[in-house]
């Protein structure tokens, strides 16, 4: 196990309701003032996949610590990404894969990214609906030159399907708003998993 994956691991078994001991550091408690004390690589190992495949962010952000709560953790992160330029924020959209895409059949998916297809049951389409997801997302990448992005937790494969029908007719610059919204509500659930674990949407309720 890589050591990113060995501390998710170690604070998601050891974090209970932002109070108890995480292992890498037996000597404090993971709650906000834990969470401020973390050296900017453990943060990194901790929150660097909130924003999929973009740690950057996440070691950007650990500069705006102490943070009063998740909350305003959170918001450091959504305020980094507005105020990327437009390039800055479709290159965020470009980090994440295509829902029920290559990455699902390759297995190379992250672990968050595979327990939301999961949660909204993409890991188990039919043909035909693997055929029509695939079609819309590529049709969908053709017409914007980003994926489309929604938060898979908060969906079903249904609502999916017909999302992705619908905002393939957008435009471009509403889709772009579009999909950051969905980032957020992404990151705002892997947060709260990483760190409430036992909130109704975390993936360990799987
Ligand atoms: N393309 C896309 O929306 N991917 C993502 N959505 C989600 O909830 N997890 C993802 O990886």
């Amino acid at each position: 196990m890589c050591t990113s994956a060995l501390t998710q691991s170690l604070v998601r078994r050891s974090v209970r309701a932002g109070h108890v001991t995480n292992h890498k550091y037996p000597h404090i408690n993971m709650d906000i003032d834990a969470i401020n004390a973390l050296p900017c690589e453990d943060f990194v190992n901790i929150f660097g996949n909130v924003v999929e495949k973009c740690p950057l962010i996440t070691a950007a952000v650990w500069s705006r610590r102490p943070f009063a709560n998740l909350t305003a953790l959170e918001a450091a992160i959504s305020e980094f990404i507005d105020a990327l330029p437009e390039s800055g924020k479709e290159g965020i959209l470009r980090c994440y894969p295509d829902l029920a895409g290559r990455d699902l059949q390759g297995d190379t998916l992250t672990r968050e990214s595979r327990e939301e297809h999961a949660r909204a049951g993409l890991d188990a389409l039919s043909s035909g609906e693997a055929l029509r997801m695939s079609r819309l997302n590529w049709e969908y990448k053709v017409r914007f030159g980003f994926p489309f992005v929604i938060c898979a937790r908060m969906n079903d494969k249904a609502n999916i399907l017909q999302q992705l029908t619908e905002r393939c007719r957008n435009e471009r610059t509403v889709e772009r708003a579009r999909g950051i919204e969905e980032v957020k509500k992404i990151s705002h659930l892997r947060l709260q998993s990483l760190v409430l674990p036992d909130a109704p949407n975390a993936p360990n309720k799987l």
